[in-house]
């Protein structure tokens, strides 16, 4: 039988300036010298918020006052298997010092700073720094219609301004439109200009469009999911672009996990008009697909903003629709 998984509170501490603190793992412990989120194990007579309130008054001096879980992952390390659980910490009484000797500093963490957090944290942190940079919204395109590419580029074009920003924006034409005469830059382009984060996803399974701004997120279909290797993944991540994957059921959840895409969607979590063939797998399904998730969970699916509560009850993080937003 599995060993069971220990509990880790971790205090994601966010300064009104975007500044996110962290602390350099001391010499001696498990991951010394990475950067890490300050908190530790929960004592099996605690509950969550008395081990976080307990470990951050022990190791940075602080009380926390406002505190919301933003996500909770599984991390298998060779030697243990942990459950990290990760707090938002948006008010506190004291200034954080280092009470254990270790390197404590605030630093930006935003979407342009993702990257440099991702390389000094441990894998296992990406989970945990994508859920305070990601939007909780995902707007996915219609597909391309009668009117063609320049009739969807101009709609898309007006309809991103009205959008709360920022959104991420999954770029779709759909099946119907040949790759190669998509203009993904100038798509991207105005995607960013109006505030949001672009994710591209071509039609077709192999081919990527190439001089991408690295803000451009790229997005795993099916298909590209199950064909791309981990070694390709991780060279787009490391170039700055976050990974997006669809997951439909326990195995393209693990496939997404084993290739540490930065944030899935989960569908059909009910039924919708634009797959009327397709049932929905309904919340339980889709709590235990989030609970099983190592990065945060968008639903899909005949969902509306107004469901963000009932998602994140069920573990998820944001919403992902196409008719919600156009
Ligand atoms: N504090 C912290 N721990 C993390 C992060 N990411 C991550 O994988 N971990 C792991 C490292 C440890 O195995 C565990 C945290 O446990 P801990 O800090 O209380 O315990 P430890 O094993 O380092 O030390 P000890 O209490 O056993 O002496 O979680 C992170 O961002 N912050």
């Amino acid at each position: 039988m599995d060993r069971p998984r220990t509990d880790i509170v971790l205090g994601l501490l966010r300064e009104p300036n975007g500044r996110v603190w962290a602390e350099i793992r001391p010499d001696g412990k498990h991951l010394a010298g990475l950067r890490a989120f300050p908190g530790g194990k929960r004592r099996d007579d605690e509950t969550l918020r008395q081990a976080l309130a307990r470990e951050l008054d022990e190791e940075i001096g602080i009380r926390v006052r406002r505190a919301r879980r933003v996500i909770t992952l599984n991390w298998d390390y060779p030697d243990r298997r942990l459950r990290l659980i990760g707090f938002e910490v948006t008010d506190w009484v004291g200034v954080p010092r280092s009470g254990e000797g270790q390197a404590l500093a605030a630093e930006p963490l935003d979407r342009d700073a993702r990257a440099d957090w991702l390389a000094a944290m441990p894998p296992a942190n990406r989970g945990l720094v994508n859920a305070l940079v990601l939007p909780r919204c995902l707007a996915i395109t219609p597909p391309v219609r009668a009117d063609g590419l320049t009739g969807w580029q101009a709609r898309l074009e007006s309809r991103l301004h009205s959008l709360p920003a920022p959104m991420l924006v999954n770029l779709r034409p759909g099946p119907a439109v040949g790759q190669a005469s998509v203009p993904w830059p100038a798509l991207a382009r105005a995607v960013l200009a109006a505030g949001h984060w672009p994710v591209v996803n071509p039609p077709a399974d192999r081919s990527w469009p190439e001089g991408l701004d690295p803000r451009v997120g790229l997005h795993l279909n099916h298909a590209r999911l199950m064909s791309m290797s981990a070694g390709q993944v991780r060279d787009w991540q490391a170039r700055g672009h976050l990974v997006t994957a669809a997951v439909h059921d326990q195995a393209t959840l693990e496939r997404a996990v084993e290739l540490a895409a930065d944030l899935v969607t989960v569908s059909p979590v009910r039924a919708t008009a634009t797959h009327p063939g397709a049932r929905g797998m309904g919340w339980a399904a889709f709590a235990e697909l989030a609970e099983a998730a190592a990065m945060p969970v968008y639903a899909l699916g005949g969902v509306v903003v107004g469901d963000l509560p009932r998602i994140w009850r069920r573990g998820g993080f944001g919403v992902a629709s196409i008719s919600a937003f156009w």
